[in-house]
């Protein structure tokens, strides 16, 4: 294809990725994919390029665009040799006209950055679009860190995650056959840091209430060297799905894994009610802190989709309290940055039941900023998806 074709491909991606976030349909990373499947004449330095061009444009524009060839022209306006691929050549994007429209560029729209935590200063914005490391978990129930070490000895370790090796972002480490066999899973530090604030432990019963496909659920089940019952739930069932052959990859023998009905949770978790001494509740969020990975979650979020996610969470987090059984602790997290997801959400629960109190002293030393009763990791700050969390105990 010539430069000037792969910028046209990028482009009519583009239009599909913007309507897809104003209609919450499916993320980029699929409508990329597909978008390739359709054109299996584009080979892959074909393919490299048009997805540096697509994803360059989702970090450089703020919002969801009126079109794919606005956000290219938001791209072109800071860069000569892109702007002149508007050529008009066969199968390429025709000239500039005189007064385009331009796509809005920046870290997210005003009123969006008016809702993050107070904590996150000024200067962090450049760190929430930056590509992110690989990070990745040696499993305790097969391997430890020094085994990463030998096996990618390009890497670095993290700090305060004491099973964490960090790779560059390119690093096709799920394709190393050592993945295959388990010894490792690719997780960010965030979510290995949250996985140890549950302070879970050998014998203990553990219920995952939003487990999704299972990535914390398996760090907690290292962190307890599999000796701990943990009942892992969702309500979405292809999630779920992939947490079974998961565990058997990684060698955890006692996850069960429950599905829910939406709106009937209550009912189907009644056999765990007030008898779980960790719950952790990982709750649907607007995912602000994960830009990094999914700059395009910045153009999805509308004041509807956050108002949805702050009554699930609000429901969540009650939810989960009614299994901790008395002196148990709940860990609620979000991948959020937003205060009325993290701080605020647990003020309210903490308001509304009394005797429950927040812990401290779970997170790494120099991990984190206290954020109301819980804390607040950002990338600029502490190396990581932005998240808020929580770790609270229950009276006894
Ligand atoms: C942030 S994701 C969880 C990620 C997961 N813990 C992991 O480490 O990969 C939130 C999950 O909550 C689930 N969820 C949404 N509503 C729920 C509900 N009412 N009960 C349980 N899970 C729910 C979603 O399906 C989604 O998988």
């Amino acid at each position: 294809m010539t430069p000037a074709a792969r910028l046209q491909t990028a482009i009519e991606i583009l239009d599909a990725i913007a309507a897809s976030a104003r209609d919450g349909g499916p993320p980029a990373d699929a409508l990329f994919a597909e978008a390739m499947r359709a054109r299996r004449y584009a080979g892959s330095k074909d393919r490299r390029a048009i997805r540096a061009l697509v994803y360059d444009a989702i970090r450089a524009v703020r919002s969801a665009p009126p079109s794919g060839r606005a956000a290219m022209l938001a791209l072109a306006d800071s860069d000569p040799d892109l702007a002149a691929l508007f050529d008009g050549s066969p199968y390429g994007p025709a000239p500039i006209a005189d007064g385009e429209p331009r796509a809005e560029t920046g870290l997210a729209a005003p009123a969006l950055i008016d809702l993050f935590d107070p904590l996150v200063g000024a200067g962090e914005g450049g760190a929430m679009l930056e590509r992110a490391a690989l990070d990745l978990r040696a499993n305790r129930l097969k391997a430890g860190r020094d085994e990463l070490a030998k096996l990618f000895p390009e890497g670095e370790l993290i700090a305060g995650a004491p099973d964490g090796w960090r790779l560059p972002p390119e690093t096709a480490a799920a394709q190393h056959p050592a993945y295959g066999e388990g010894l490792f899973e690719v997780q960010d530090a965030a979510s290995q840091y949250a996985a140890a604030a549950l302070d879970a432990a050998a014998g203990m019963r553990i219920v995952d209430l939003c487990a999704g496909g299972g990535g914390k659920t398996l760090a907690i089940a290292s962190c307890t060297g599999d000796a701990a019952d943990i009942l892992a739930c969702d309500t979405n069932r292809a999630r779920l799905r992939q947490l079974a052959p998961r565990a058997e990859r990684a060698g955890a023998t006692r996850i069960e894994t429950r599905l829910l009905d939406p709106g009937k949770e209550v009912d189907v978790l009644a056999d765990w009610r007030g008898r779980a001494d960790r719950v952790f509740v990982d709750a649907p969020c607007s995912g602000s802190g994960t830009w990094r990975r999914s700059p395009e979650l910045r153009w999805r979020l509308t004041p509807s989709r956050l108002d949805r996610h702050l009554a699930d969470q609000a429901k969540l987090i009650a939810l989960g309290a009614e299994l901790v059984a008395p002196g148990g602790k709940l860990l609620y997290a979000v991948c959020s940055i937003i205060a009325r997801e993290g701080r605020a959400q647990v003020d309210e629960f903490l308001d509304r039941h009394p005797g429950w109190t927040a812990d401290g002293g779970y997170l790494p030393a120099g991990i984190g900023r206290a954020a109301g009763r819980g804390f607040l990791l950002t990338p600029a700050h502490d190396r990581c998806d932005g998240f808020f969390l929580a770790r609270l105990t229950a009276p006894c």
